[in-house]
């Protein structure tokens, strides 16, 4: 099986970090390389660009890509999506100069929008029924509309300061986009391509969760369990030739702090915090 991942810009490592994470260490997957074995023999990594990898997937010349949304719908293609990784979180907007004519997406009828994104630009105008002029561009789109090229922009904003910097509005919100594992079709349903899948939304899961463990006094275990939702409950164990119990548990990240206050109030010791590296649930 053959996955598609960025080759470089800001996908490329977080990219090779979750692969790596998910147990599948990729080989010797230096710069400039087009492809790297992984430690799994049926599994190959191709290293394409990040508005190539839809394609890529959907020619059949790999099975499954990581990417952004934003490149898969650009792309126009059928892919399903099978899971989001929650990095390269984004949004493609409309834009314009602040001090501009321009207010609402009515106003950009008879119009000049630049973007990379001439296809989702399309579909996002057509669905609002005007038809403004499309200029591809491949950089600096947010310079157009102060050289006279548009009179708006549909770009990429996580943080907003590239806007800002160049004196552009919001007029509207037209994709928000995250990185994704897409797969053609016809092998959505693969073992492997499932054996993929569950092993980087095991990262996924993980990420948000910590494993507790202490030792309660037996007679407050009862309430321990009350605060401790766990994953199917807590895990408990006997300490030998002693009045307390040990307990592991799985608990949301942001419920650590609390929980520990509550089970500290019961009696407990020794709690430990610890970061999980997988979660197959
Ligand atoms: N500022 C950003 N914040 C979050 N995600 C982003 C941002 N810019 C781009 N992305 C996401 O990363 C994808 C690839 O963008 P990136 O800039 O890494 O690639 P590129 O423009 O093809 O490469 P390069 O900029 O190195 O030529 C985008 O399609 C989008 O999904
Ligand atoms: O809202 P911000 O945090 O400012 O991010 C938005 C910018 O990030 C991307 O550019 P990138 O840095 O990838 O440069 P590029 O144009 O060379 O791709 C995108 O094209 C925007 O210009
Ligand atoms: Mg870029």
């Amino acid at each position: 099986m053959r996955i598609a991942v960025p080759n470089k810009g800001r996908l490329h490592d977080p990219t090779i970090d979750v692969l790596e994470r998910a147990g599948l260490h990729v080989a010797d997957g230096a710069d400039r390389k087009l492809y790297a074995e992984t430690v799994d023999p049926e599994v190959t990594v191709l290293f394409v660009r990040a508005a190539d990898i839809p394609e890529y997937v959907a020619d059949g010349a790999a099975d499954v890509g990581i990417t952004g949304l934003d490149q898969v719908r650009e792309a126009g293609v059928d892919l399903h999506d099978l899971l989001d990784l929650g990095y390269g979180t984004c949004r493609l907007v409309l834009a314009a100069p602040e001090k501009s004519a321009v207010e609402s997406v009515d106003d950009l009828a008879g119009g000049t929008v630049a973007t990379e994104f001439p296809n989702v630009a399309r579909d996002f105008f057509a669905e609002r029924g005007i038809d403004p002029a499309i200029v591809e561009v491949s950089g600096a789109t947010e310079l157009t509309p102060h050289v006279d090229v548009a009179d708006a922009i549909i770009d990429i904003t996580s943080t907003g300061t590239t806007l800002a910097v160049n004196n552009l509005a919001i007029v509207e919100e037209v994709l928000q986009s995250s990185v994704r594992l897409v797969a053609r079709p016809d092998v959505a349903d693969d073992p492997k391509v499932e054996e993929v899948a569950t092993a980087l939304a095991s990262v996924i899961s993980a990420d948000d969760k910590r494993y507790l463990m202490m030792n309660v006094p037996t007679d407050r275990l009862d309430d321990v369990r009350e605060v401790i939702p766990g994953l199917g409950g807590p895990t408990v164990m006997d300490i030998a030739g002693d009045d307390a119990v040990a307990v592991h548990a799985v608990v949301d990240e942001d419920d650590v702090f609390t929980t520990i206050n509550d089970v500290k109030g019961m009696g407990a010791s020794d709690v430990l915090v610890t970061e999980i590296e997988r979660l197959v649930e």
